[in-house]
């Protein structure tokens, strides 16, 4: 099977992160690790969740492809991807629209794009406190110009991009099931 890479994407609160830990548990499709200088979250793990990294130690790194998003940096390395795929040919990874762009000039076919999305945008604050996040940060997030870019789905990705509109996790996971039983008997 030749190396491919599920480039998941949305708006916060959507589930990109809820999709990346389900199809690692279900399907075996291991996550790659990306590097960030936010804080940490309560509940986060370094080195699970992120590689998080002071603004020093994040210039270090030899990035694919790195962005600014709600003011913090967020970087893709290119070691992190090549130890995904000596774990498993099909691997996973959470990016902001503007690096799936990025992935998708330079992976082209092997880059498989998917927007997880809801219905109902307020939904998103709601589970953003839900998770536990910190009401400054959120309202950071929230107001942020990246944020706001995020909730629709890019233009270039019209037709490209798998949409999930993940309003209920158990049709979610319904379609993502569909989905991967398909690929897996192309
Ligand atoms: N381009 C790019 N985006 C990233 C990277 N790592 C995370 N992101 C994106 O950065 C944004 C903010 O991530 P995070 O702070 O974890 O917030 P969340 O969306 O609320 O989970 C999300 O859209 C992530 O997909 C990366 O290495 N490169
Ligand atoms: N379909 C859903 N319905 C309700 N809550 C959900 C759903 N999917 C995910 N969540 C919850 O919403 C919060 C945000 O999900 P998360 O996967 O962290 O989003 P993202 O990575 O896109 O920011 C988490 O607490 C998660 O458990």
């Amino acid at each position: 099977m030749k190396n491919r890479v599920i480039v998941l994407m949305g708006p916060a609160g959507a589930g990109k992160s809820s999709v990346a830990s389900y199809i690692e548990e279900k399907w075996g499709i291991p996550q790659v690790i990306t590097h960030t200088t936010r804080a940490k979250r309560i509940g986060e793990t370094d080195g699970v969740d992120y590689y998080f990294e002071s603004k020093a130690s994040f210039e270090t790194k030899h990035f694919l492809e790195s962005v600014n998003y709600g003011g913090h940096r967020y970087g893709s390395s290119i070691e992190g991807l090549k130890r995904g795929f000596e774990k498993a040919p099909f691997v996973s990874i959470v990016l902001d629209t503007k690096g799936g762009q990025t992935y998708e000039e330079r992976l082209g076919e092997q880059a498989w794009l998917w927007y997880v999305t809801v219905s109902n945008v307020a939904e998103l604050r709601s589970r953003l406190i839900a998770r536990g996040d910190d009401e400054k940060a959120i309202v950071q997030r929230l107001s942020s110009a990246e944020f706001k870019r995020d909730l629709a789905l890019p233009k270039a990705f019209e037709n490209k991009a798998l949409v999930i509109k993940n309003d209920d996790w158990e049709k979610t996971k319904q379609a993502i099931d569909a989905q991967l039983s398909k690929e897996q008997n192309d």
